[in-house]
């Protein structure tokens, strides 16, 4: 039964004040704001604001938060082709006419949109003057022209997509402020609307929870969040990305929607909920405490065969099913076992009605397994909603995969080269994402909705090598100098001053890993046990079988020279080998400059009460960290992809309530997502990433709501290596993000920030 829906008082806007989301602004205008035209506030900021600010965004800032696709000018003279666009006037344009070369009437009363449109294109406009052309000119410009036109098709993949995307914001609008809302100048108009918005009280009533002693009171904007969502469902949208920063509430609003679907439009499931495994039993916790209606099924390791067959004849026999959510693991969507198929067939069965990808962000190759297996579950489900606090993170063209897995009828590409079309550095490009994103993704930042927030601090600390450490370096250095030399010496046609197109990429990598392996931990390399070492090790650790008995004499020594010497070490530790040279001692540990600072920040923290997420990217780091740690004193939780799911939840929940455990060793990848650490207020990143954004999430899992102290957040960068290179292309790409995301940024203007590719890093660090 349908339930009639309560407005939000006016009185109770009035006393939240938000500034609003920046994600759905448009491309920095060049016009003031009085010139442009009043226009409806953004579609997620209906439930912002006090009245001043209001009218300050019907004034001003709106216009640059709203979806606004225009009509192009009539001086654009393009004949519309697709069939999805009214044919009227306010058309939008479509980028497949470009190619048919009319020349565009430059007119500044443009809205931002069709504007960025015509920039974005204004140099395949053209017109060729081939009566001045010679007959090879003229070929070689048809040939230009051919790849043009090329170029322009694969382009349309974009306008088409912005057309549909226009028409849906433009229904949207009308729906949130009535059909003759056209300028809308004070949320109260949202009376005349058709949307009703749900309020707290529809939370509670829907939420009954059990639990004593917990009240499930949702944040204004994750209320609006919710709101946003259920827009979407009511105007049968397939999908949606909420995309608001990591901690701010993603998985409560997501839970809390489910639950008003079930209690205001009587849709209870099934919905499949699919996570990275370390997050698993914090969905299951997080459903039972806000929605202790819902039966949930957590469908992973052994109980999943234990289900399976239970389902499978329900399915068959056409019943419905017995649970409100399923709970899923992306590694279901990766392999290709009979086990994991036969999971998928399964999972096929139900007409989903919410298919939710959390930490979605793992969907950003469309050409993956996971991703073509997953979209084979969900293609049929109502909606698709993918929560993200790191919607980009590299290229657009994973935006796009992200974009193409929410609604793949309206951004399907086929194949179309993506890499090419999306190109990072076309800023008008960025301006039409971010219209194509507006009306289907939510983000708010940590800066514009909590204000109560505890500060982040960054710092960045530089440690210099000591004289082993650096030896080493300079070492390797030498070593990969004099091979690519050589290298290069036989390739007579080619730039000297570069190994890019000289060396084959997987060594070019390998080369690289090496670096950094010595800027982390010179134990990472083999240097200080000798190829001799190495023989008579092997001779003492064979006849006990430490690679099998089966294993050559001859075999175990080449095994063991590819060892660095800190796995040589742990070896013989195991096997209890007793040697002259024997297990190395306490003072190899501190041979890294990231090791000694460690010894010095962690120890100090301690005593001033803080608590300390370390992460690194590498295993053998955070075992090389434990020995730190045990030399140092302190006592640890770790937590990696080795870790059993089942214990995960368990170490977090250990590590937050006892304060006696001073420090979390983590990987990056698989702690660094969806956990909930506020039991610490310090995070180390021991080795950064390339990709700024999985960092960031490392950076969140304290940094969050629940946490009471400011946090810090050290980077560790080792002086005169490859470790400073690699925190410059993280800064570039964050700009790239921010540009896209939020607002701000002009990412034409960090032209400083070049990127460097591992090739061209090594071609200077390798210049004789
Ligand atoms: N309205 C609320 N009331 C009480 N606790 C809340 C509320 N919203 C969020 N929390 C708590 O804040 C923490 C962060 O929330 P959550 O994990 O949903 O964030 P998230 O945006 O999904 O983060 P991430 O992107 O890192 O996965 C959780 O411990 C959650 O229980």
């Amino acid at each position: 039964m349908k339930r009639d829906f309560d407005e939000i008082s006016d009185d109770e806007w009035v006393n939240h004040s938000f500034k609003p989301s920046r994600v759905l602004k448009s491309t920095p205008s060049s016009k003031s704001p009085s010139d442009l035209p009043s226009s409806p506030p953004p579609i997620e900021s209906f439930a912002f604001g006090t009245k001043t600010q209001q009218l300050l965004a019907s004034g001003s800032s709106s216009s640059d938060d709203c979806v606004i696709i225009t009509q192009p000018k009539p001086s654009i003279h393009a004949d519309l082709e697709d069939d999805d666009v009214e044919q009227h006037n306010d058309r939008p344009v479509s980028l497949g006419n470009r190619a048919r070369r009319f020349i565009i009437d430059d007119d500044d009363d443009e809205q931002p949109a069709a504007q960025m449109l015509r920039e974005g294109n204004r140099e395949l406009t053209e017109v060729y003057d081939v009566k001045s052309c010679s007959d090879d000119d003229l070929e070689l410009e048809l040939e230009e022209d051919a790849e043009l036109e090329l170029e322009l098709e694969d382009d349309d993949v974009i306008g088409k997509a912005l057309q549909k995307c226009a028409k849906i914001a433009a229904e949207l609008r009308k729906d949130l402020y009535g059909s003759t809302a056209v300028c809308c100048d004070r949320y109260a108009e949202v009376d005349s609307s058709t949307v009703r918005i749900v309020t707290q009280d529809d939370v509670d009533a829907a939420c009954m929870v059990e639990v004593p002693d917990f009240q499930p009171v949702l944040k204004p904007y994750q209320l609006v969040g919710v709101n946003f969502l259920l827009l979407l469902y009511r105007r049968n949208i397939g999908g949606a990305i909420l995309a608001d920063e990591m901690g701010l509430g993603k998985t409560i609003q997501a839970i809390t929607y489910l639950m008003l679907l079930k209690h205001l439009n009587d849709d209870p499931g099934p919905h499949l909920i699919v996570c990275p495994a370390s997050v698993l039993e914090n969905w299951e916790r997080e459903l039972k405490r806000w929605c202790p209606s819902f039966s949930v099924l957590q469908y992973h390791g052994t109980t999943r065969s234990a289900y399976s067959k239970e389902l499978s004849s329900h399915a068959k026999h056409g019943l419905p099913p017995p649970f409100n959510v399923i709970l899923a693991c992306y590694s279901l969507f990766e392999r290709h076992s009979v086990q994991q198929k036969d999971d998928r067939k399964l999972l096929k069965r139900w007409r989903w009605s919410c298919v939710l990808m959390d930490e979605a962000h793992a969907l950003k190759d469309k050409n993956s397994y996971r991703w073509k297996n997953l979209m084979s579950v969900a293609r049929n489900a109502n909606q698709r909603l993918l929560l993200t606090g790191t919607p980009l993170q590299n290229d657009l063209h994973e935006l796009w995969s992200l974009l193409e897995f929410m609604l793949p009828d309206l951004f399907a590409t086929g194949d179309v080269d993506l890499k090419r079309l999306l190109n990072t550095e076309d800023g008008d490009l960025i301006g039409r994402m971010k219209s194509i994103m507006g009306p289907f993704i939510l983000r708010r930042l940590k800066s514009d909705v909590m204000t109560q927030l505890v500060p982040k601090i960054q710092q960045v600390k530089y440690v210099s090598m000591g004289k082993q450490q650096e030896d080493a370096y300079k070492e390797a250095i030498e070593e990969y100098r004099k091979f690519s030399h050589s290298h290069i010496a036989k390739c007579s046609d080619v730039n000297l001053t570069t190994v890019v197109g000289v060396l084959p990429r997987r060594q070019i990598s390998n080369y690289f890993v090496q670096f950094r392996k010595i800027a982390n931990h010179p134990l990472l390399v083999r240097r200080i046990y000798t190829d001799e070492d190495v023989v008579r090790f092997a001779k003492k650790l064979h006849p006990r079988g430490a690679f099998g008995f089966e294993c050559t004499l001859d075999r175990v020594v080449e095994e063991l020279k590819s060892y660095n010497d800190y796995s040589i070490h742990q070896l013989l530790l195991s096997y209890g080998v007793s040697d002259s040279k024997g297990i190395l001692s306490e003072k190899h540990v501190m041979l890294s400059a990231k090791c000694q600072a460690l010894a010095e920040l962690l120890p100090s923290l301690q005593k001033d009460g803080h608590r300390v997420l370390v992460f690194s990217q590498w295993t053998s780091i955070l075992d090389i960290l434990e020995w730190t740690l045990d030399v140092i004193g302190l006592t640890y939780r770790r937590l990696d992809g080795s870790t059993q799911v089942t214990d995960r939840q368990t170490i977090v929940d250990e590590f937050n309530n006892d304060t006696s455990i001073s420090v979390c060793l983590l990987s990056t990848r698989a702690g660094g997502q969806g956990l909930n650490l506020t039991g610490a207020d310090t995070v180390i990143i021991h080795d950064m990433d390339f990709n700024p954004q999985i960092d960031r999430q490392a950076e969140d899992r304290c940094h969050r709501i629940g946490q009471t102290k400011p946090v810090t957040i050290y980077r560790l960068v080792t002086k005169g290596t490859v470790d400073e290179n690699v925190y410059e292309i993280a800064k570039r790409k964050l700009t790239l993000d921010a540009a896209v995301l939020e607002s701000g940024v002009d990412v034409e203007h960090q032209g400083d920030l070049s990127e460097m590719t591992m090739g061209e890093i090594l071609s200077s660090l390798l210049k004789a």
